[in-house]
């Protein structure tokens, strides 16, 4: 297993900074995805790792060793690209040996290692077949194997899962984070999916316009969020701005239209230098209750209610602007409804200025 150190790693295109001085280190054995909008520099940043893509500044270590100069076929790394990129006219069997064949692996070899990893990707029973007879999943799985058969230091992959349906992009989210877990493998995956960087990795890198926004574990990324952009690119963010009554060590008493006080923990966000007297706060949409008229913290009307087979979604119209809230579908709340929305202090979010992140 291999450690990826990236430090002040900068790639420029002409006048594009399409990476401007990133830095970051992956862990043994970890799985991280870079997630972001399109063009922040996800693909840049695994180009560069792989060697596809000159450096301009800064370094690429694995572990601890400076590869930045390296050639991509002296780095030891497996890639798998959203076209999974088989060769048409070669079998299953023929597609995984080929890079064995390349570092002349000798024959026998060849055979147990081309074995060993069709059986993990459970595709045994295809070893005869051509890539134009296997569906997209089957297809994406040879291209896993065939990264994974040369037994790489790091595994990287580009969006492998973006050409195929919603459902079987579910089933290999599950089958490439099971087999990641098993082999171990250092393991950088690009997405600009944010439910597929959740569910499948260790920590989750948001980056935006050639930086990296927040490098944190899924459930830190949600529901603590570095800025307000982070917030609203990762799930749907309710972001109310308040006025202070008070705050102390323990944290700072905002109030709601129609006067409810509700402390918030402390927590990182600066004081806001234009407005120190509001502070603004993120409530994701399951954060927010839906009781009767006249009860919960904040008055509302259901604007809209939209049916989404395990939860219903309703957008309520607020003092404090348009909510968007999630309830049970055993809830019978109708368009058109007065109802209350109950917050839960304890799981509000302070956000820091967004002022610097609309100036970018
Ligand atoms: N070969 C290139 N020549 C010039 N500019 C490039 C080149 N490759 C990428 N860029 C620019 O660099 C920036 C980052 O691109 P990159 O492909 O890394 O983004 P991305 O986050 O992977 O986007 P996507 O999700 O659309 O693939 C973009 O502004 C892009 O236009």
């Amino acid at each position: 297993m291999t450690e990826v150190s990236l430090r002040s790693l900068q790639k420029l295109y002409g006048k594009t900074a399409a990476l401007k001085a990133i830095s970051l280190d992956v862990t043994h054995g970890e799985f991280v995805s870079l997630l972001g909008p399109s063009g922040c520099g996800k693909s840049t940043t695994l180009k560069c790792i792989a060697g596809f893509e000159d450096i301009t500044d800064g370094r690429i270590c694995f572990d601890n060793k400076d590869i930045s100069r390296k050639l991509p076929e002296d780095r030891d790394i497996g890639m798998v690209f959203q076209s999974y990129a088989l060769f048409p006219h070669m079998t299953v069997t023929q597609n995984l040996a080929f890079g064995l064949e390349m570092r002349r692996v000798p024959k026998a070899d060849i055979a147990r290692r081309v074995a060993s990893a069709m059986e993990m990707v459970q595709l045994t029973p295809y070893a005869d077949r051509y890539p134009k007879a296997l569906s997209g999943g089957q297809q994406q799985r040879v291209a896993l194997a065939r990264a994974l058969v040369i037994e790489p230091a790091i595994l990287l992959l580009d969006e492998p899962l973006a050409n195929l349906d919603a459902k079987l992009r579910d089933e290999m989210r599950g089958f490439i984070r099971d087999l990641q877990k098993r082999v171990g493998i250092t393991t950088i995956y690009v997405t600009h999916d944010q439910n597929e960087a959740m569910t499948m990795s260790d920590r989750v890198v948001v980056m935006f316009d050639g930086e990296i926004a927040q490098a944190a574990a899924p459930e830190d990324v949600y529901n603590r969020p570095a800025s307000e952009r982070v917030a609203r690119f990762v799930g749907n963010a309710n972001i109310l701005d308040l006025p202070v009554a008070g705050a102390d060590a323990q944290g700072t008493t905002v109030t709601l239209p129609g006067g409810t006080p509700l402390h918030i923990a402390p927590c990182a966000a600066p004081a806001r230098a234009g407005a120190p007297d509001r502070l603004r706060v993120m409530a994701r949409p399951e954060q927010i209750t839906l009781t009767g008229p006249g009860l919960g913290q904040l008055p509302g009307r259901i604007e809209k209610r939209y049916f989404s087979g395990g939860h219903v979604e309703y957008t309520v119209a607020t003092e404090c602007g348009a909510l968007f809230v999630t309830g049970p579908t055993t809830q019978h709340v109708s368009e058109g409804d007065t109802v209350g929305l109950s917050f839960d202090p304890a799981r509000l979010w302070p956000l820091p200025d967004p002022a610097p992140e609309r100036a970018q």
